[in-house]
């Protein structure tokens, strides 16, 4: 038996697309959904693209009863039989699937119908449709994996202009948005996708949630993010101060050979437990750790770095895991500028970091030139902010300008005006050791590891801060620059051990 549903009432703000060939090795595909189910997923379909009819009847009847426990809604891709024989709550079917009236006749004038729309021509057939159509399903909005990539990527422009053809001929026609979505872009591409004041119902999801090593917790950030672009409200968790000795987190560096030693050194001084590996093979396995994260710093690359660079990010990148991404000495040459440019469009970073050189070329800023590593430029705060928020928005990272003074604006959770955080205190000694900043990178690194995405901008804030207060602990007991690298790792392990407490660093949240 079907659920007795209100068409009008319908919730399609969370829409999760199966797919059981990406589920963990480990998980049970209907546990995933189960998970799903209990944390906020408003509408389930079922796409099956490899069963045979008895398997996939088997599978949505077995589906079908756990749905039905949520009083959610079972919709099934493509085989109207399949949702027939199981009496589901309705079909998807697709553009090269099934035309709409032919679907509707099969299933009866009760059942949820919904079809795939591609351009503004696909949007207007389903408006003047003979069959009443619920919903379309708008993609794809990004390019994604999970399907084989025949159709055209929308992007936020194509969406919004079938949104205008939605909103002008049948604004009461349902909509959900498909394609690459997670819960890293979703807030910004619901908020960005709409015409006038009228926006989608809902998200629809695949692998964010499918291949999670914990759906449940997937399932809520996705969830959050979208009530966060429909209400645009901060139904955060409270932020705690996370204890790194405690949670041990591993963070894989991929890092110059500069930093290497260094950075592990400050890595298991706080608490963290650093591995070095640049054996792109292996990625995917760290990438599956829980409470891990991904220190990328381009430093010291070679010929041979970049294909293993692009590895590491689509791997932590398609596993959620946080990456932090260290651009050292981007804009000193050409070449370095291109390699660059290449990281921001393959990848997803949770936080960007580099001293105000490396931030200013990355943002494209005029006129912003480097010798080697270092960084002297002449710009006030506002002109920094100013630099800082638009390359936040863009890649809709964390920014962490580190200096004298460190300057961090969140990219990730959108205000109008994106927050901005100084910090300042430390010792002059912390510029006069090298790798100082790559090491952050992994503090940074430690701190995302076992924070909610959510919490980047306060984790990446209590990174610095701690550093920051263990250059100025350090640094009153050093003789130079060499007394100081040991006082700096001491100070560190210490303060990482010790309830939080800040004596000299100073923190001016705008
Ligand atoms: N003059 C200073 N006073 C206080 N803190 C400083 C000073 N210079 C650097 N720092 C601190 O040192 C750390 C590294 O910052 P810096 O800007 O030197 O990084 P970087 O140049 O990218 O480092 P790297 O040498 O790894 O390339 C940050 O925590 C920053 O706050
Ligand atoms: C000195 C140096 N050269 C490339 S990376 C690096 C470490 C500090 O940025
Ligand atoms: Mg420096």
């Amino acid at each position: 038996m079907s659920l007795t549903i209100d068409k009008n009432t319908i919730d399609y703000s969370l829409y999760l697309v199966t797919n059981s060939e990406i589920v963990p090795e480990s998980l049970d595909f209907y546990d995933q959904v189960e998970k799903a189910l209990q944390n906020g997923v408003t509408i389930v379909q079922l796409r099956e693209k490899n069963l045979d009819t008895d398997h996939f009847i088997d599978r949505a009847r077995k589906l079908h009863q756990i749905t039905k426990k949520y009083n959610v809604p079972l919709l099934i891709n493509d085989r109207i039989d399949v949702a027939l024989a199981i009496d589901a709550e309705g079909v998807h079917v697709g553009q090269d699937d099934m035309a709409a009236e032919e679907a509707r006749e099969k299933i009866g004038q009760d059942k949820i119908l919904g079809v795939t729309v591609n351009n503004e021509r696909d949007a207007m057939a389903a408006i003047k449709s003979t069959a009443r159509i619920d919903y379309l399903g708008i993609g794809s909005a990004y390019s994604t994996t999970t399907k084989e990539m025949t159709k055209p990527i929308l992007g936020p422009g194509g969406i919004k202009k079938i949104l205008e053809v939605l909103h002008d001929g049948k604004p009461e026609m349902k909509s959900v948005i498909i394609g690459g979505l997670n819960k890293y872009n979703i807030t910004r591409t619901l908020n960005e996708c709409r015409y006038k004041d009228f926006c989608t119902n809902g998200a629809a999801v695949v692998s964010c949630i499918m291949a999670s090593h914990d759906a449940s917790l997937a399932t809520k950030e996705t969830l959050r993010s979208i009530n966060l672009a429909y209400d645009n409200e901060e139904a955060l968790h409270p932020y705690k101060h996370p204890n790194i000795v405690q949670e041990k987190p591993l963070t894989h560096f991929i890092t110059n050979a500069v930093a290497k030693y260094f950075s592990a050194n400050v890595c298991i001084a706080i608490g963290g437990s650093p591995i070095m590996s640049e054996l792109s093979e292996e990625f995917s396995f760290f990438a599956k750790i829980s409470k891990g994260s991904l220190c990328m710093n381009t430093g010291t690359m070679s010929n041979a770095s970049i294909h293993m660079y692009k590895k590491a990010i689509s791997e932590y990148n398609a596993h959620m895991v946080p990456i932090i991404y260290d651009p050292v000495a981007c804009g000193a040459t050409q070449p370095r500028r291109e390699i660059a440019k290449m990281m921001i469009e393959h990848g997803r970073y949770s936080v960007i970091k580099g001293n105000m050189a490396e931030i200013c070329s990355l943002a494209g800023a005029n006129g912003v030139t480097m010798r080697g590593v270092d960084s002297d430029l002449n710009l006030n705060d506002l002109e920094i902010v100013d630099i800082l928020s638009k390359l936040a928005v863009k890649t809709q990272a964390v920014i962490v300008m580190t200096g004298k003074k460190d300057i961090i604006v969140d990219g990730i959770i959108p205000t109008k005006k994106p927050r901005v955080c100084f910090i300042s205190g430390g010792h002059e000694l912390m510029g006069k050791i090298t790798a100082s900043g790559c090491a952050l990178g992994g503090v940074i690194a430690s701190y995302l590891a076992v924070c909610s995405y959510f919490h980047t901008f306060e984790a990446a804030i209590d990174a610095v801060a701690l550093y920051k207060e263990a250059g100025y602990l350090a640094g009153q007991q050093s003789k130079g620059p060499g007394t100081f690298l040991a006082n700096f790792t001491d100070e560190l392990y210490e303060l990482s051990r010790k309830p939080y407490r800040l004596l000299s660093t100073n923190i001016i949240r705008e």
